[in-house]
């Protein structure tokens, strides 16, 4: 199963996509392998973009999830990694990191049914292309995204990092893939760890601040509905308006604080309580974690036989 043995000879590409300026069709055959979060985000806003897909199949163990995910979505949803994958042209991974090694078992045993190489797309944080490269066989294509959840509303920011063996036309297939639900940037793999602590978590940083923004809002006499809508429309605009002005975060900043105003009082507060150093600690603990996320496969994978995945069960998540 291990591709030590050098590069496996590269199936022939079949052309299967259409790309027309401003108009792109997609004929992509999908299978995203996890219906949890990150890969529900990714299932709607493909859907979402209105871009035709050919095929889209949904790998997800618990029945009530799948039901879920079939009836919300409308696609095919299956148990089984290795029926979805050999159809399939793009896999993304959306699982755990605990279980990616499981995952990637079923893949290496996969059959190529299609036209072109199959390429594995992960979208998991902290696992390097290569241990995917060492656990597929010999030579496969495998790229690494880091997307965002906003994602299900095609405003993810994806990063795509591609593995050794992935070609030009692998790599610009899952960019324009990740460009139909938002925006993508293309980094070396050694900057992923980074990525994730920014974008990839990012989300739930906002998240944190508006939740703690309507709390001070109550607290000021606001009623919590009045305060949350206060604070999510803030937050919108604000994102709207560094997004299109083209003015940096500090002008945008230096335009809201009038001198000695109420603006001011308030980042000053922030300041005090030292809002960029628990950023800077926040971020850094986000890629630690990535970082010991790989290290913890690692660990797991060189056991042989090892149980890589703590059992399943259909306890909600
Ligand atoms: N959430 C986010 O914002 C982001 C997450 N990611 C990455 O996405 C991945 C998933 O995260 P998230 O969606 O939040 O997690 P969830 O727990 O919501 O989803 C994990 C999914 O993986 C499935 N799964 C677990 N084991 C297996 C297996 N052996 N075979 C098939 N499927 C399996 C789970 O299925 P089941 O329901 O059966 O347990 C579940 O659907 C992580 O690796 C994370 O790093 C990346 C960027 C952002
Ligand atoms: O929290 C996590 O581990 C994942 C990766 C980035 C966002 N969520």
């Amino acid at each position: 199963m291990s591709a030590a043995g050098g590069r496996r000879p590269r199936a022939r590409h079949v052309q299967t996509s259409f790309h027309r300026r401003g108009n792109t069709i997609m004929t992509e055959r999908i299978a995203i392998i996890g219906g949890g979060k990150i890969g529900e985000a990714l299932l709607a806003g493909l859907i979402r973009s209105g871009k035709p897909i050919k095929d889209l199949v949904v790998v997800e163990a618990l029945t009530e999830r799948a039901a879920e995910l079939a009836g919300d979505y409308g696609v095919r949803v299956t148990q089984d990694v290795r029926d979805a994958a050999e159809s399939a042209q793009v896999v993304f991974l959306a699982v755990k990191p605990d279980a990616v090694e499981t995952v990637l078992r079923e893949l290496a045993r996969a059959e190529d049914h299609g036209e072109t190489e199959r390429i594995t797309v992960s979208l998991v944080a902290g696992i390097p292309t290569q241990r995917y490269e060492a656990l597929l066989p010999a030579g496969a294509p495998v790229v690494r995204v880091m997307p965002n959840t906003p994602m299900l509303v095609n405003e993810a920011m994806s990063a795509v990092s591609a593995g050794r063996y992935a070609d030009t036309e692998q790599i610009d297939l899952t960019v324009r893939l990740m460009e139909s639900v938002g925006r993508v940037m293309v980094v070396p793999e050694t900057q992923m760890d980074a990525v994730t602590a920014i974008s990839g978590s990012g989300p739930a940083y906002f998240f944190l601040l508006v939740e703690a923004l309507t709390d001070a809002g109550v607290g000021l006499g606001l009623t919590r509905v009045q305060a949350l809508e206060l604070a999510s429309q803030t937050l919108k605009g604000a994102g709207q308006l560094l997004a299109d002005s083209g003015v940096s975060p500090v002008d945008l900043r230096a335009a809201v604080t009038s001198p000695a105003g109420t603006t001011a009082a308030a980042l000053a507060e922030f300041e005090r309580y030292g809002i960029r150093h628990a950023t800077n600690e926040a971020a850094r603990a986000a890629a630690d974690a990535g970082r010991q996320a790989a290290r913890r496969v690692d660990v797991e994978g060189s056991r042989p036989g090892g149980a890589l995945v703590p059992e399943r069960s259909d306890e909600p998540r």
